[in-house]
């Protein structure tokens, strides 16, 4: 429809994007042929948006929401939103979604790889060709074999799910922790994560960080699992307690760890730089470009979803 100056009216909803300047919504010039975007708490459309996207773990507080009166969806571009004061939201009668299964593939396949990487030394034998020791030492020390070992997952929703799916294919037993049971799932399920560490032989921990789940692999838990255990981090750095996990891989009295996440992003603890049982990474398990593909896709599906009254594709729960 023309207005009376001839100008187009322009219908697509207003969007603010909320990040950090660090952080890029990947694809999101693609947006705008669907809505109005703007990126500033402190510009005119504040005061009337009705949807936010956030951007990474650009943090969503009672005082962002503050300056956002209108506001009723909260849109997070990641799997966890430990940034976001979910409490507030609630309070505020605020929608969250979050990446749905967007990135759970790609989560799930680094959770193996990690796993992988320490049972059999890949990234450690690389460094022992490159540094060229294969001449010298000739044989290399043994790894160990992933199948028909037993594997505990801490947080089964749709990455600990799809993390589930391969062990199994790999001739890995299954059993899970959630907040709780599964009436739909199989695999056995221990209400306490220190029960789960008792019978297994490696953790894989892609639980959402909560108040409830902040070290929730602690001494005790560690001490269970045992000094052949492996544990794999995919999900937040302070789901584990990590002096803790420091103490215990430098004494030898737990034989691995593959760590995506660390409590204290971008530092690591220096002390693992030198354990070759340990696999260290930057955060980058949900990051590929069919990743962002799909975000691309969630963001969008729930946008239409809130704009047409729509149940919402990926409303954020806690495993
Ligand atoms: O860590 C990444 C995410 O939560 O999406």
């Amino acid at each position: 429809m023309a207005s009376e100056d001839n100008e187009v009216e322009d219908h697509r909803p207003l969007v603010l994007i909320h990040s950090l300047s660090s952080f890029k919504l990947p694809l999101q010039d693609r947006l705008i042929t669907h809505f109005r975007l703007f990126d500033s708490l402190a510009s005119p459309e504040a005061s009337s948006v009705r949807a936010l996207i956030c951007v990474g773990p650009t943090p969503v507080t009672a005082d962002t929401l503050d300056h956002l009166p209108s506001l009723r969806l909260v849109v997070g571009s990641s799997a966890g939103l430990d940034h976001v004061d979910l409490a507030e939201c609630h309070r505020r009668g605020i929608a969250v979604t979050n990446s749905g299964d967007a990135y759970s593939e790609n989560v799930a396949d680094y959770a193996v790889a990690l796993l992988l990487d320490v049972l059999r030394r890949v990234s450690s034998a690389d460094r022992f060709v490159r540094s060229g020791l294969w001449p010298q030492m000739g044989e290399y020390p043994l790894g160990r074999k992933l199948g028909g070992k037993r594997i505990g997952i801490v947080g089964l929703g749709s990455i600990g799910s799809e993390v589930a799916k391969r062990l199994v294919a790999f001739g890995c037993t299954v059993a899970y922790n959630s907040r709780n049971k599964k009436p739909s799932v199989l695999y056995p399920y221990y209400a306490n994560v220190h029960d789960l560490a008792v019978n297994s032989d490696f953790l894989i921990v892609c639980c959402a960080l909560t108040n409830e789940t902040h070290h929730i692999i602690n001494k005790d838990v560690l001490t269970a699992l045992g000094r052949e255990g492996v544990i794999i981090n995919v999900g937040r750095g302070a789901l584990v307690d990590e002096k803790e996990l420091v103490q215990f891989l430098v004494q030898g009295e737990i034989g691995g760890a593959g760590l995506d996440v660390f409590e204290n992003e971008p530092n690591v603890p220096k002390e693992l730089f030198a354990l070759d049982n340990v696999v260290l990474s930057p955060h980058l398990a949900v990051l590929t470009p069919e990743s962002f593909e799909a975000l691309n896709e969630v963001i969008i599906a729930n946008l239409k979803a809130f704009f047409s009254n729509k149940p919402l594709l990926s409303p954020f729960q806690q495993e």
